[in-house]
């Protein structure tokens, strides 16, 4: 059985213009997707694709303004309200793109260990900062003395729980420095080979090819591919869709190409 499975999921926005006329915009559209035991699915795309609110749908916490439609199923049980109570911070975990998650008037350590966190769940978080190089001092701080990279490590920690079968990382590495990132990323091996599924969302492509077993590559709110990571490779021919192939072709290692606008393109159609 999959860990996720994410039928025709659509999300769009209500918004009110001018006072009474209501726009109804759609940023995500009929999104399939499962994630089975020991996977790591990464998802990139351009800065407003729709990666993080594909996040949010999962965990339940899309603003009011959101209408969703489709289903989403953790270990085969439809994701309601009831299920995601149960779920979140014990089965699934969310490591939150923005340090804005963190509470500015807690301390690391009062911040570390929520109210019901077992021992075992501390024990495991303490570890993984220890991984990334901080130790006990980090827990007198506050989050604006703490650096973009360890601000980074700390919601890592924070995501870290022992029965966890489902990880959304929203954009887990910036700010890191490179052997961070590497343990990081190791980390998440790691959790996969003892049976859990993750969801990596970020903007480092090489990272995603180098460590995800699928990569998902969204455009404007739609999943435009899934690949074997192994597609990333060359000169980008193993992949279906040219914007895949235009993402992998714009890193420095492989000519730095400039990715084609949309707007470019329709009009070249036209
Ligand atoms: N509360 C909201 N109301 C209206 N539109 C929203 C809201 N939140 C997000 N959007 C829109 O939904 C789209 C997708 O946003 P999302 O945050 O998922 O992008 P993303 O792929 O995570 O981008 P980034 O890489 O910059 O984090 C964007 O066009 C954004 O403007
Ligand atoms: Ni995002």
């Amino acid at each position: 059985m999959n860990v996720l499975d994410i039928e025709a999921l659509s999300v769009s926005f209500l918004n009110y213009d001018r006072g009474t006329e209501r726009t109804n915009t759609k940023v995500i559209h009929g999104l399939n997707l499962s994630i089975g035991r020991g996977e790591i699915v990464a998802v990139v795309g351009a800065s407003g694709s729709g990666k993080s609110l594909l996040a949010h749908a999962i965990m339940g916490i899309l603003p009011r303004n959101a209408a969703r439609t489709g289903e989403i199923r953790m270990n085969g049980r439809l994701l309601d309200e009831k299920e995601l109570l149960k779920a979140r911070g014990r089965t699934l975990a969310l490591l939150p793109q923005s340090v804005g998650y963190l509470n500015p008037l807690l301390s690391v350590g009062r911040q570390l260990q929520g109210p019901f966190d077992s021992k075992k769940s501390m024990e495991a978080r303490r570890g993984l900062l220890a991984r990334l190089g901080l130790g006990e001092k980090i827990n007198r701080l506050f989050p604006f003395q703490l650096s973009g990279g360890m601000a980074r490590k700390l919601l890592l920690a924070m995501s870290a729980q022992p029965e966890t079968d489902l990880i959304i990382a929203d954009e887990p590495t910036p700010g890191m420095g490179s052997e961070d990132v590497a343990e990081t990323l190791h980390y998440f091996r790691e959790l996969a080979a003892g049976g859990a599924g993750i969801l990596m969302i970020t903007h480092d492509l090489e990272a995603a090819a180098g460590t995800a077993n699928r990569v998902v590559v969204m455009r404007e709110g739609e999943v435009v591919e899934i690949a074997q990571a192994g597609s990333f490779a060359g000169d980008g021919s193993l992949l279906q869709h040219p914007y895949s192939r235009e993402l992998w072709q714009a890193l420095p290692g492989n000519g730095f190409k400039r990715p084609v606008a949309r707007e470019v393109e329709t009009i070249g159609q036209s």
